[in-house]
């Protein structure tokens, strides 16, 4: 499903309008009256006490006024205030016609001074009219006042309007204060802001409402900004097996992963691998963990690294790199997951970074390895082309030497500087896990919930990427394929049980990917009824 941006949308409303000969003033309406019946399936069953429409300077505002007239006439004895924000002298066009039509009709209107600060008593249904895709700059002064009153409000009802109030709808970033919306009613198209954290907390369940413009007559003129994954755009790229399909055929997988420390981490990413559907993983391990591989997962088969012969503690060793890449091409491996488990020290970074030099095939670079690479990050430069990179906030902030904390500010933006600097594929995880390719792609996953923040839930997605990779899909779609599983799967399992361990997650998978192929399952946050 595709996504769009603030600027984009204004563009392709403006020729939407000239070519069709739509007016303004209709789009308006539409969107108003489109708004007020997503509101009655929403929130119309609750007595409520009374509406606060709160409307800003533009159109978004524009859109309030409309809400609140034909609230007024649906609802005739529920007390329904606007309260505007800015002047209204300074009111334009249909924004302008709108706040006439209200007077005359007689709503009453109040504008917000900094003087008279806002308060909504318990039991008001809000609903956020003040910024919409126009927001410039941060908020400040009076309309943060607002905000605040807004997010104040006990036992009400928040609905944002297109966007909730704050939100950079292009970034997903907070501009200083956002409306923290129970829903979002957004107009036309899902602004790609919308769906991408931090904004995505912020929105609330999302909806969708037409205003009158066919968007979807002319896909090609809707520019290509993101899309949400959905589950019918992964369903073909889901694990199948041909009738004449053997385990070679299938697809193998090179896991290299875990150390002494952190067994877990490669027995996840292997269990992940196999049940995504690869035919064969070959896990390289090390002499001490060899009994332990074949009692946990008896179906991996061991590539067993050489032993150290000087040393007391086993570690890995850049001639290692050498013996892996060796058993790629024996076992016929058509992918590589490398990273969950290896540890941090100097050794294992060269070995690390030897591996991704001399592997034959390319695959998931994760923790560990992500780590690696941010050391050396000058000589990777450009030189990932066709591996995926899985970074979490903080091992995206070491790639590109910048802060977590700038990285979680625009996670969109930093996705994409990190495709161009490594030209790699880049998934950001974390809710709404961000897909992004050096062509440019942009891809956002829904599911998932945060039952996933809990150790070896990334070496699973790690397992699950490298898996489709070696049945064949390409980098791109292997990740978007993959993000959608893992979080679907989370989201399952939460039905049946709030504690989600790492290795339920690998158990569970087989269970959404056949929900997905079923078509048994529908996006929750977004209603397009
Ligand atoms: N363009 C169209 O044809 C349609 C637009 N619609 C609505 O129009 C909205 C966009 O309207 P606008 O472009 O007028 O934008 P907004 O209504 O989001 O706000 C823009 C206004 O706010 C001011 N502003 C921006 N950031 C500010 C800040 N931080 N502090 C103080 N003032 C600030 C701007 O100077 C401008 O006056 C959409 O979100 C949607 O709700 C709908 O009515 C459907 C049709
Ligand atoms: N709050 C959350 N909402 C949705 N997904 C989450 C959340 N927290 C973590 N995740 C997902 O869980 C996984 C965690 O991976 P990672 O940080 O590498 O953990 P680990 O190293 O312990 O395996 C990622 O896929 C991430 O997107
Ligand atoms: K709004």
């Amino acid at each position: 499903m595709k996504l769009i941006t603030s600027e984009s949308m204004q563009k392709l409303e403006k020729r939407l309008v000239e070519s069709y000969r739509i007016p303004t003033q209709l789009l308006m309406e539409n969107a108003g009256r489109n708004i007020v019946e997503k509101i009655e399936g929403i929130g119309m069953e609750k007595s409520w006490k009374q509406v606060a429409v709160i409307c800003g300077p533009g159109n978004n505002g524009g859109d309030g006024l409309v809400i609140a007239r034909h609230l007024n006439l649906r609802y005739p004895s529920l007390p329904i205030t606007i309260f505007l924000a800015g002047n209204p002298e300074r009111l334009k066009n249909d924004s302008a016609l709108n706040y006439e039509i209200c007077q005359r009709i007689g709503i009453p209107i109040q504008r917000v001074f900094p003087e008279n600060p806002l308060g909504f008593e318990p039991g008001t249904l809000i609903i956020d009219s003040l910024f919409g895709t126009g927001l410039s700059k941060n908020v400040e002064g009076i309309f943060q006042v607002v905000i605040d009153a807004i997010n104040e409000a006990k036992q009400s009802m928040i609905i944002a309007v297109d966007v909730p109030s704050g939100i950079d709808a292009t970034w997903g970033k907070i501009m200083g204060r956002a409306v923290k919306a129970h829903h979002t009613i957004t107009l036309g198209m899902i602004k790609r802001g919308l769906v991408v954290a931090p904004a995505r907390e912020y929105c609330g369940t999302i909806h969708l409402a037409d205003i009158g413009i066919p968007f979807d007559r002319e896909p090609g003129i809707v520019p290509q900004e993101g899309f949400l994954i959905t589950p019918d755009f992964i369903r073909p790229f889901l694990p199948e097996k041909a009738f004449l399909s053997n385990k070679i055929s299938t697809g193998v997988v090179m896991i290299v992963a875990g150390s002494p420390a952190m067994t877990g981490a490669g027995l996840l990413t292997c269990q992940a691998a196999y049940r995504s559907g690869a035919g064969m993983v070959i896990w390289a391990t090390n002499p001490q963990l060899a009994p332990l591989v074949k009692t946990s997962i008896p179906e991996v088969v061991s590539t067993i690294l050489s032993d150290n012969k000087n040393s007391f503690q086993w570690e890995y060793l850049p001639h290692h790199a050498d013996e892996i890449c060796k058993a790629i091409l024996q076992r016929k491996c058509r992918s590589i997951a490398i990273g969950p488990g290896l540890g941090s020290s100097w050794s294992s970074k060269y070995f690390i970074e030897k591996v991704i030099e001399k592997s034959p095939v390319k695959g998931v670079i994760d923790a560990d390895a992500l780590n690696a690479i941010a050391v050396n990050r000058e000589f990777w430069k450009n030189r990932l082309q066709g591996w995926i990179l899985t970074p979490h906030e903080g091992e995206m902030g070491r790639l590109l030497n910048r802060s977590a904390s700038s990285i979680a500010e625009n996670r969109i933006a930093a996705s994409c500087a990190l495709s161009q600097y490594f030209n790699c594929i880049t998934v950001l995880k974390g809710p709404g896990t961000i897909v992004v390719s050096p062509q440019g792609e942009i891809a956002i996953n829904p599911t998932g919930n945060p039952n996933l923040a809990t150790a070896g839930s990334g070496d699973v997605l790690t397992g699950i990427i490298a898996s489709l990779l070696a049945q064949g899909r390409s980098p791109f779609i292997s990740a978007v394929t993959g993000v959608f599983l893992h979080g679907l799967t989370a989201d399952l399992y939460q039905k049946q049980s709030p504690q989600l361990l790492a290795s339920d997650l690998a158990s569970y998978l087989p269970y959404a990917i056949k929900v997905v192929k079923n078509c048994e399952y529908r996006l929750p946050i977004v209603d397009r009824d």
